[in-house]
């Protein structure tokens, strides 16, 4: 191990994660990066004003994802954020800017229209993150503020370091939040009453309540330690069979907005195809042999 603690290399990988080098063209919000064989490292990286969510955050977000979905060389993805903190939200200079320009004639109903699809433009950012169907995790570091709830929320595992604070800051700005906060979040925390509490009042929930209540599953010490531990976990993950994995994802997804009875449904017609690969007898195969998944080939999906 290394003076930090860290298995050296881990050490590497994490170094190869560092936003150095700044955003990846063509991108100007992100950085991207594959720090591991499968893994791809999607990092929001506008340091300098706190990585808030600017115009080119929320197109590049729909690029990069759809991108993602149909890497072959990718079976996990992780996310996380540049400097000071993960995210401080909406840009609110961007949105101040162009939010409720009048329609051409002036017209009400026209202008609601066109904030109605930007609207649904805005949602895809993170809708994207879902229907992506590798499985996305997200570490989260000092602050995850308004959009940042609404990001976090659409991803499949989400991690923080101990000084993190999360808020759902959409009131302050006189704003219902709108794109996933308030219809994802009661999914993710087991009690309705502190998801009402926090979008109502927007409040900080700092990590050990995150942790507590179901919104984060691990909570590490600081972000390089999160990051090894994101890392082995993404490594873990992108091991075994991406059939399984992915499968298993989707069906997670579709088993959460659905009844059990449509959710078993659904999985028997998933499972009559994908029973029949090979990745189901290699891997149990490996089980009977007491191998680990890392050391069985399975062929790209
Ligand atoms: C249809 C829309 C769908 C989306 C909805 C989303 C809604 C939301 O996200 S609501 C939440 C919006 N965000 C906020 O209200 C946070 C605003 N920022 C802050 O309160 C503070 O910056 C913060 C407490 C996060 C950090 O304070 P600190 O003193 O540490 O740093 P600052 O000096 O304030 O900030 C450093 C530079 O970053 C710029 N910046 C910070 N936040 C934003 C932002 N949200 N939008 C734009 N720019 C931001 C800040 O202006 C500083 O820039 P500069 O002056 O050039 O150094």
């Amino acid at each position: 191990t290394s003076d930090r603690g860290l298995w050296l290399p881990a050490q590497v990988a994490v170094r190869a994660m560092s936003s150095s080098g700044g955003p990846t063209s063509p991108y100007t919000s992100l950085a991207i990066s594959r720090p591991a064989e499968s893994i791809t490292h999607v990092e929001l990286h506008r340091p300098k004003k706190l990585n808030a969510m600017n115009k080119a955050f929320w197109r590049e977000m729909v690029e990069c994802f759809t991108e993602i979905a149909e890497d072959r060389d990718c079976r996990v993805v992780l996310v996380s954020g540049a400097g000071k903190m993960f995210t401080a939200g909406m840009d609110l200079m961007d949105f101040a800017e162009d939010a409720f320009q009048p329609g051409d004639d002036n017209d009400t109903g026209r202008t609601s229209w066109n904030i109605r699809n930007m609207l649904h433009r805005y949602q895809e950012t993170f809708s994207v993150i879902e229907k992506c169907p590798k499985p996305v995790l997200v570490a989260v570091h000092g602050a995850c503020i308004g959009g940042g709830v609404d990001l976090i929320t659409a991803c499949d595992i989400r991690l923080c370091t101990q000084d993190t604070w999360f808020q759902v800051k959409e009131v302050d700005i006189g704003m219902a939040a709108d794109v996933g906060t308030l219809q994802r979040l009661p999914k993710v925390i087991g009690s309705r009453s502190l998801v009402n509490e926090l979008a109502l009042t927007a409040r900080k929930m700092y990590a050990d309540e995150a942790k507590s209540s179901g919104l984060v599953s691990r909570v590490f010490a600081d972000k390089e330690t999160m990051m090894a531990g994101a890392l082995e976990l993404a490594g873990d993950i992108a091991a075994r069979s991406p059939l399984a994995v992915q499968g298993t994802k989707i069906n997670l997804v579709y088993s959460r907005d659905h009844s059990v009875a449509e959710g078993l449904e659904y999985m028997a017609a998933w499972n009559m195809s994908m029973l029949q690969s090979q990745d189901v007898m290699k891997s149990a195969q490996a089980v009977m042999e007491k191998k680990s998944p890392k050391e069985v080939v399975f062929s790209k999906l």
